[in-house]
């Protein structure tokens, strides 16, 4: 398993898959840069008179609560289910569901009417969209009494859909088998869109796979490990700023060879 998500590096960059991306107005450009950085191309874009057309094009679908409006939830329903009728998976970034009723109840909306192949987001995103009890402050994530592996197992069967729930340890799980990946730095929380950017990631190597499970690994730890090869260049003069550009740098030099030897896995283990 650890094989088959470091022989996705060489697939996003051979094959450039088009990632189309229905986010926030906030991180829409580093998440842009964060696909082209992997080897994807990205294409953001949201009119409902539009996404249909568009998502026809597209190898993956990411759908980015960050900023959402009714107009954005009209485009995203239209391009899931276009995405969903044409096999073309799509990933769901549930950004701040449980800080109002407004996300949580559009989330749930949206869950209806649109398969997403993998759900990524923080702990009390994902508790949230179980219905669990909120404690989302605005896009970041509270405390919470259970362990990431434990919620992601747990949600990716309630809600049907690989999991992942990103932290200081990121927990993938399809349900039956849950893996942790032990990388990241907490630089990561102090710049905005690293959350975003990681689905972005997720998006790009799902283009390429129907492994959807290796490519929510691959995605997730080259964000968490670029965080790390990032943090440890910077100088003593230097900041969240730097640390962000760097960390562009840090995901455009991941290959095989790097991943394999920074990545701290878990093996796939059965619930
Ligand atoms: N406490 C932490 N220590 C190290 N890395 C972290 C920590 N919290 C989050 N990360 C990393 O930051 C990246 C974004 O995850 P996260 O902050 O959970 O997403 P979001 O921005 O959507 O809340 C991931 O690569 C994750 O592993
Ligand atoms: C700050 C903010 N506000 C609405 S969307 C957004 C970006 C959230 O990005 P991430 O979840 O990756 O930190
Ligand atoms: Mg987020």
């Amino acid at each position: 398993m650890k094989i088959s998500s470091a022989d996705l590096f060489m697939k996003v960059r051979e094959r450039k898959p088009l990632v189309h991306q229905i986010t926030n107005f906030v991180t829409v450009n580093d998440c842009a840069n964060a696909t082209l950085a992997i080897g994807g191309s990205p294409v953001m874009t949201s009119s409902p008179r539009e996404v249909a057309d568009m998502v026809k094009l597209a190898n993956a679908l990411v759908l980015n609560f960050g900023t959402i409006d009714d107009k954005a939830l009209e485009a995203m329903e239209i391009a899931g289910k276009t995405a969903n009728a044409l096999d073309i998976p799509v990933i769901l970034d549930p950004v701040g569901v449980g800080a109002t009723s407004y996300r949580t109840e559009q989330v749930k909306e949206l869950l209806s009417k649109v398969t997403f192949q993998i759900i990524r987001g923080n702990a009390s995103e994902i508790l949230s969209m179980m219905g669990g009890d909120t404690v989302t402050r605005g896009v970041d994530s509270g405390e919470l009494a259970i362990s990431n592996a434990e919620l992601a197992a747990q949600a990716a069967n309630e809600l049907n859909s690989i999991i992942v729930v990103s932290g200081a340890k990121d927990a993938v799980s399809d349900g039956k088998h849950t893996s942790i990946i032990d990388n990241g730095n907490l630089l990561l929380t102090n710049v905005t869109g690293t959350g975003c950017m990681s689905t972005a990631l997720i998006g790009a190597f799902s283009g390429v796979t129907d492994d959807f499970y290796s490519a929510a690994i691959a995605g997730i730890s080259t964000m968490s490990i670029s965080g790390e090869l990032a943090a440890s260049t910077l100088q003593k003069d230097e900041g969240t700023g730097t640390f962000r550009v760097r960390l562009i740098d840090a995901i455009s030099r991941m290959d095989k060879e790097i991943w394999m030897h920074e990545v701290k896995l878990s093996e796939k283990v059965a619930n």
